[in-house]
């Protein structure tokens, strides 16, 4: 295993959900911060929380959807810290729906963000990990991007195009000793999903998540989890 002290993480959707679970994780381990999200009071208050940890943490606001804010997302933050060390790109926006309503603005959109997003934010950031021949990426997935489902066709469809990305920017830059690895989770208590049908108690949580990938990449850098899957274990009423 390997500590994580002192390293420096940018965590796109970094407000809350997952990403700010991650981001306190992450911090709890010693590792520095930059939390991204579109601006507001949820990316300040995210902050103050992470401002109580022994750690570096800045947030920076933008879209990861536009090019020109990832670019200078990535420059604030290099300005910052220097140079990036973890990567997590989990910003991510959810629609559905029958694949016959009026859509085509909503994938769009979910392209934007949930595909897009990702690949200028590595191509932003995997050059200086090739520089300093080490990094770590985490791109979060989705089980619909292994299974979809009648009313998730477009969210699914921008979720399997992250695998896709990810298996083969990960081959790429795995000479470079560089992990990129992808997970897929089932449902986890976030605002992304609305009100849960599955009682809370028995569902996923953005803590559990983060848990997984801090422990993840605690793992020695020989090695990786390229991807795997989270479901909970007795999600009640109904077994999915
Ligand atoms: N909640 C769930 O059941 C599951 C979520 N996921 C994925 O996990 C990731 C995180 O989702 P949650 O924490 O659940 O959602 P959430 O809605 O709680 O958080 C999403 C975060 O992404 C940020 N974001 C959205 N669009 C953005 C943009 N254009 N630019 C910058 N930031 C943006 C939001 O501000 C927010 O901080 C997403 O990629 C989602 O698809 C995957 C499987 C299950
Ligand atoms: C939101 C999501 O990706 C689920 C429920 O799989």
């Amino acid at each position: 295993m390997q500590n994580l002290h002192g390293k420096t993480a940018l965590i796109t959707g970094g407000s809350r959900g997952i990403g700010l679970k991650t981001a306190e994780a992450l911090a709890d381990n010693g590792v520095n911060v930059a939390i991204v999200g579109r601006s507001g009071d949820t990316l300040k208050d995210a902050l103050l929380t992470l401002e109580k940890k022994d750690v570096k943490a800045i947030a920076v606001s933008g879209d990861v959807s536009v090019k020109a804010d990832v670019k200078s997302i990535v420059e604030e933050v290099l300005n910052d810290f220097g140079h990036i060390d973890i990567l997590i790109n989990n910003a991510g926006i959810m629609g559905n729906g029958s694949f016959f309503d009026d859509n085509e603005d909503m994938f769009r959109k979910m392209i934007d963000v949930n595909v897009f997003g990702m690949y200028y934010m590595m191509k932003e950031v995997l050059p200086g990990m090739q520089e300093q021949n080490s990094g770590d990426v985490v791109n979060i997935a989705s089980v619909s991007g292994l299974r979809s489902s009648a009313g998730s066709a477009l969210y699914s469809a921008t979720k399997h195009a992250v695998i896709g990305l990810t298996e083969g920017v990960m081959r790429e830059v795995r000479k470079n000793n560089i992990r990129v690895q992808y997970l897929t989770p089932s449902a986890v208590l976030t605002d992304l999903i609305g009100t849960p049908s599955l009682e809370p108690e028995t569902m996923t949580h953005p803590e559990d998540i983060a848990d997984i990938i801090v422990n993840q990449l605690k793992i020695h850098p020989r090695t990786f989890v390229k991807n795997s899957e989270m479901w909970a274990t007795n999600p009640k009423p109904r077994n999915l």
